[in-house]
């Protein structure tokens, strides 16, 4: 637990790379949802971080990575913030925080399930421990709708898809309320898992 935030409010942070604003748009809606579940909530750019900034993830509670999909994968400017945080690897500084990760395409799939299988080995690397995204798939039945939570039926982390010819403000609603959803989960099992170390220590 971040020593300033006390038991009730994790701190969490939302570290992310976005080229053209669609993933920070996106970035924004995972904070609003740990924000609306009680976290206290940081968002970071990972291109342009500062050694301030590096400090406030290193004393988070949870760290929930977020990347654009570029050539199958994470991008360059995700990637370079990934190996800069390889001292930290060294170290433990993010050993059992809490993690957890969204990805964002051009196509429904633009091969983003293995942009997030990235995000999810750089928090076992550091050994953080993994929030799945935790909803049901949407829109995969006759009856179902590209409305749903969850449309593009991921597990691991959240998978939004932005047409590439729409601006930053047009990200899908449905991702965006996943994304919410995401967010929202993760400052819940931080606080949990808070709350479960607190119970341990005093029970000792
Ligand atoms: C260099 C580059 C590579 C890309 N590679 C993929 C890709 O592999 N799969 C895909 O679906 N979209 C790909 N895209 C499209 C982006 O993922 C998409 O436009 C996304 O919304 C960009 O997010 P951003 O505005 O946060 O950077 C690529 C875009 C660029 C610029």
């Amino acid at each position: 637990m971040s020593a300033a935030l006390g038991i009730n409010r994790p701190g969490v942070i939302v570290a992310h790379h976005s080229g053209w604003g669609h993933t920070a748009a996106l970035a924004d809606a995972v904070a609003e949802g740990a924000r609306l579940a009680g976290a206290t909530v940081t968002t970071l750019a990972v291109d342009h971080i500062t050694e301030e900034q590096w400090t406030v993830l290193d004393e988070a509670d949870a760290i929930i990575f977020g990347s654009a999909t570029y050539m199958g994968n994470v991008s360059a400017g995700f990637q370079t913030f990934a190996e800069l945080s390889s001292r930290r690897c060294m170290t433990g500084a993010w050993r059992d925080k809490v993690a957890a990760g969204f990805v964002n395409s051009g196509s429904k799939s633009g091969d983003k399930l293995h942009a997030l299988m990235s995000l999810s080995v750089l928090a076992a690397q550091h050994h953080m421990h993994w929030v799945n995204l935790g909803l049901f798939p949407g829109w995969n039945s006759s009856t179902s709708s590209e409305q749903d939570l969850n449309r593009l039926g991921f597990f691991l982390g959240a998978g939004a898809q932005t047409d590439t010819d729409v601006s930053a403000e047009q990200v899908h609603k449905s991702d965006v309320l996943t994304c919410r959803h995401l967010g929202g989960r993760v400052a819940e099992v931080t606080a949990q898992l808070l709350a479960g170390r607190a119970g341990r220590a005093a029970a000792a």
